[in-house]
């Protein structure tokens, strides 16, 4: 008797879309050329992937359709407070992109700052669950209207007093004249699988991707740095790069004040760190990208 193939559930549209399917296969899948649009089948390993709606991963993993699903934490964390079968699951792996944070927020320059202003208020949200379990453990009682998007029009319409939304850059509360007060949740995109009861055949085909995975989320963090540094400054310089393990340090021909440094930085290395490493003397900079890690 064959092996069952490994169903995984991806949105098919929409902000975790393409950032799921980016991970796939730099994790080594390979897929037929858009056949069909809610199914894909691997060609390479025994996988298949289920296109559907974010708001329904939850369900499809614990119900057993799917193995495993990539989805938003906060839209996992939603399903759990409204109680019902998405309490079977856990996070497998963290998946290091769509980051984003559910937030409170109010009219700018109002009288609403802080949740404990919001009793006997009305707060919109997509997020009712999650807002109703928030607010709760304060002991504060307000009213939850329930939005499926546009949230932040609902102070302006007179809807709600408040919002708990989702913001990532800001822009559109701002937009709207409101301000954020409390975070009620930070999420990225998870992959999420049954606590119990799992395949043992289909869950060490998940294994092999997960291993992988965590090589493709921490190469996409970590850079590996390049330069030449003046022997009396070694230490200084060294202090600067970020998140780095101990370099590895060479000779530089024909110099002997001069030394080369290679460190791999699994922090983001942004200019003002390359700016500083300048002022210290360091020289012919290069940061280059890491493809693939096994750490
Ligand atoms: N502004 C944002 N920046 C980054 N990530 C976000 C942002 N808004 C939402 N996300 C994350 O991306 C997930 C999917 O968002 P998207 O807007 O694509 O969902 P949707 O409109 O519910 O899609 P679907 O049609 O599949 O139901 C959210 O649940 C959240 O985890
Ligand atoms: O902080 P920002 O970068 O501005 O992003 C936040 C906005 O993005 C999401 O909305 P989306 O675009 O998915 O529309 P929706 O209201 O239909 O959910 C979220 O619900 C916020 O409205
Ligand atoms: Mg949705």
């Amino acid at each position: 008797m064959t092996s069952p193939r490994l169903r995984i559930a991806v949105q098919s549209k929409g902000r975790l879309a393409e950032g799921g399917m980016d991970l796939l296969k730099r994790c080594g899948l390979r897929f037929a050329y858009g056949r069909d649009k809610l199914h894909q089948r691997a060609e390479n390993m025994p996988v298949d992937l289920m296109l559907v709606r974010d708001d329904d991963i939850p369900n499809f993993v614990a119900s057993g359709a799917c193995d495993y699903g990539i989805v938003g934490e906060n839209v996992l964390r939603e399903e759990q407070a409204a109680g019902g079968r998405a309490r079977e699951l856990d996070v497998a792996l963290r998946l290091g992109f769509a980051g984003c944070t559910l937030k409170l927020a109010a009219a700018q320059g109002g009288d609403i700052r802080s949740s404990a202003d919001l009793a006997g208020k009305a707060v919109a949200t997509s997020y009712p669950a999650l807002t109703a379990q928030y607010l709760r453990e304060r002991g504060i009682e307000a009213e939850i209207v329930e939005m499926r998007g546009s949230v932040e029009v609902a102070p302006r319409l007179r809807i709600a007093d408040a919002i708990c939304d989702l913001v990532s850059s800001g822009a559109t509360l701002q937009a709207n004249g409101l301000a954020a007060f409390e975070t009620v949740l930070e999420s990225e995109a998870v992959l999420i699988r049954r606590s119990t009861g799992r395949d043992p055949r289909t869950d060490a085909v998940a294994n092999v991707l997960m291993r992988r995975a965590e090589g493709v989320i921490a190469s996409s963090q970590t850079k590996y740095i390049m330069l030449n540094a003046p022997k009396d400054r070694l230490e200084a310089i060294r202090n600067l790069l970020p998140g780095a393990d101990a370099p590895t340090i060479a000779r530089v021909a024909g110099r002997d004040d001069v030394v080369a440094m290679h460190a791999v930085c699994r922090e983001r290395v942004f200019w003002e760190t390359l700016e500083a490493l300048e002022a210290e003397g360091a020289r012919a900079i290069l940061v280059l990208p890491i493809e693939k890690m096994l750490a």
